[in-house]
């Protein structure tokens, strides 16, 4: 009977999980479940990637005395770093099971959570006194009901296609990125709060899609797009975000990149999907245009502008990269005027 009230109150924590539709508050939620449910005193989840066969690791969400703190960014490069060998993480990545081990201040689980077979995070659990039986099964039950809904919630985030981000998830997301880039800028003035001046969005689009369609098919057809979903992921790097936006049309969101650097990563883009040979179809080129991610911009705004600079690159020959700051400073496009902003979304 002793166990009525708290059957109750994980089948409540787990109503309040299932309520985010956003990654990053699904991880606080749940790290708020388990602190609440067991003796944790601390805890830590991990982003688990794999390189060349390597697991790597990035904070994505931590306890401080209680007090759950998460990431809302894909982690940049030097946020990575590498699994300690004969760590009790790495144990518990190789086996694909809980490792617990006595630490200096008690002890230290470490949990993987696996879809399909392969690890896609791991949460590090500090408690003064070993998890009991029945701790465990909270949080195999609980960690377990999290991982089926990450899972179905990725589905839903991503392009059936290509495995990159959707349409959905960038309208969804990128007004919350807005926001809390605002929030990390520096930059005294209302106008020029231009977010630390290196954020960028960039929108791509394939020149002729449409004959490589109708000459090989629109199975071939999508094995570009497969293809091209293939470079940016090579091309860009980790904490880029990149999406299919509908059709044959991609977006790249780039963070901690100055102009030139923007501008000579998507020109290198644009120069490997030149060179690139893609069965049977042969050479496809892209277009680009981007725009600087200004906090004093609507969402609608910024795409806007991409949008503006790449029907230039589309009007001016294609397969060329324009950025809309470069074209209104040299005159050969006039400024977005406010209302043109309307119902972009
Ligand atoms: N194979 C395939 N084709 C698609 C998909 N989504 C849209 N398309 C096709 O993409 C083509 C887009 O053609 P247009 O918008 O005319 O553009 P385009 O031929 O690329 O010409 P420009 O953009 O002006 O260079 C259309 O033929 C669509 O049917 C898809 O998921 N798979």
């Amino acid at each position: 009977m002793r166990t009525f009230p708290l059957t109750g109150k994980i089948l409540q924590h787990l109503e309040t999980l299932t309520r985010y539709r956003d990654t990053s508050l699904l991880k606080i939620s749940l790290m708020n479940t388990l602190l609440s449910l067991t003796r944790i005193s601390e805890v830590r989840l991990y982003d688990v990637f794999e390189s060349e066969g390597e697991h790597l690791l990035a904070l994505s969400a931590w306890s401080e005395q209680g007090e759950v703190h998460g990431s809302n960014d894909s982690p940049s490069d030097d946020q990575v770093v590498m699994v300690e060998i004969d760590s009790p993480i790495a144990q518990a990545l190789s086996t694909q099971k809980s490792v617990a081990i006595q630490s200096v201040s008690g002890y230290q689980t470490c949990v993987p959570i696996v879809l399909g077979d392969k690890p896609i995070a791991i949460f590090e659990f500090d408690s003064e006194q070993l998890i009991t039986d029945h701790e465990q099964d909270v949080l195999d039950g609980v960690i377990g009901v999290f991982r089926n809904y990450l899972d179905l919630l990725r589905d839903s985030q991503h392009d059936t296609l290509t495995g990159l981000l959707n349409r959905k998830t960038f309208d969804f997301g990128f007004a919350g990125l807005l926001a809390s880039y605002g929030q990390e800028s520096t930059h005294p003035s209302e106008d020029l709060r231009r977010v630390a001046d290196n954020h960028w969005l960039a929108v791509m689009d394939i020149d002729h899609f449409k004959r490589i369609n109708d000459k090989f098919g629109h199975l071939y057809g999508d094995e570009v797009l497969i293809l091209m979903a293939n470079l940016m992921r090579t091309s860009f790097r980790r904490h880029d975000r990149l999406y299919r936006f509908g059709g044959e049309e991609f977006v790249v969101l780039m963070r901690n990149v100055d102009v030139d650097g923007v501008r000579s990563k998507l020109e290198k883009f644009r120069q490997s999907v030149e060179q690139h040979e893609f069965p049977q179809v042969g050479q496809v080129t892209i277009s680009i245009g981007f725009a600087p991610i200004m906090t004093s911009d609507t969402p609608s705004v910024v795409v806007g502008k991409a949008d503006e600079a790449l029907y230039f690159a589309k009007e001016h020959g294609r397969n060329r990269v324009c950025g809309y700051d470069e074209l209104i400073a040299s005159g050969e496009l006039a400024p977005m005027k406010s209302n043109q902003d309307a119902d972009f979304f």
